[in-house]
């Protein structure tokens, strides 16, 4: 967890388990009978072809699509308001300002931003490199700044799950390795699930990979690359890792 006033500290982060799950749209079964466990505290990523179902199955998890199958976290609390999202869009209000942005969730609930609720946005825009551009709007921002901006909204909801769908998707190569080490970084002790294209991303920033392939589609046994987050890219197990990764995703690779 990251340094940030407020007054409490976010309880351990559960394991999610997913048992038996199954989604169909129009008479198209994407998958059935999936089970997966993302452990507490880690990051768990979601890699797969086009159109193989990846974000369905996140947003199942996030009860944003009914599906069957069951959804539960170990500590037998309900997920309800214990998960923060973040996509590929970074769908910040255009004429608000990026302090504004951050805090948004506490105007949706119906509350107030108070000193408490800015001094904490504050703290996160400094740590994610924009304590200098708390007042601008969102169209003075570069792709990745705005990013930035989308990650210190999704800390600032200060959940334990954070569901991730694609984040990093748009942003050039470098302005994205930045990203996944700052991601990794003040993400660490939350459970996370993150759907990515990319086998190295989900290799610098996953203490487990699964592929999702195949009509329906099924998961793969999760690869588990040893080492902190966020790996270097260049490292050589990262390398050979990634080589399985790309042929898991070419349709040769193991299903559980
Ligand atoms: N609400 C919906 N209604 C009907 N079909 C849907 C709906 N949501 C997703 N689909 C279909 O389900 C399939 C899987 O979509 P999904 O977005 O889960 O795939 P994905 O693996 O995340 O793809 P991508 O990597 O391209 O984002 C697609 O054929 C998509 O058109």
């Amino acid at each position: 967890m990251i340094d940030v006033p407020g007054p409490a500290i976010a309880p351990p982060a559960p394991a999610i388990q997913v048992s038996d799950a199954a989604i169909g749209f129009g008479g198209r079964l994407l998958f059935s009978g999936l089970s997966m466990r993302a452990p507490g505290g880690m990051t768990t990523c979601l890699l797969g072809p086009s159109g193989v179902g990846k974000s369905s199955l996140l947003r199942l998890i996030a009860g944003l699509l009914t599906g069957t199958g069951t959804v539960t976290a170990d500590d037998g609390k309900p997920l309800s308001g214990r998960i923060a999202w973040m996509g590929q869009q970074d769908l910040l209000l255009p004429w608000a300002s990026v302090l504004e942005n951050v805090t948004l969730g506490v105007k949706l609930r119906g509350g107030r931003v108070g000193a408490a609720e800015r001094a904490r946005a504050m703290n996160l825009l400094d740590h994610v490199g924009l304590g200098d551009r708390a007042g601008d709007r969102p169209d003075a921002l570069s792709g990745g700044m705005r990013q930035r901006a989308a990650l210190a909204r999704t800390l600032f909801e200060d959940r334990p799950i954070v569901l991730m769908d694609e984040p990093f998707s748009a942003l050039d190569a470098i302005t994205r390795l930045d990203m996944q080490d700052l991601a990794a970084r003040l993400l660490s002790g939350r459970t996370v699930i993150m759907v990515t294209h990319d086998p190295m991303e989900a290799l610098r920033l996953g203490h487990q990979v699964f592929v999702l392939s195949g009509t329906p589609a099924r998961l793969s046994t999760p690869l588990t690359p040893a080492g902190d987050t966020p790996r270097a890219p260049d490292q050589q197990a990262l390398l050979m890792q990634q080589g399985e990764l790309l042929s898991r995703l070419r349709g040769g690779g193991d299903a559980a």
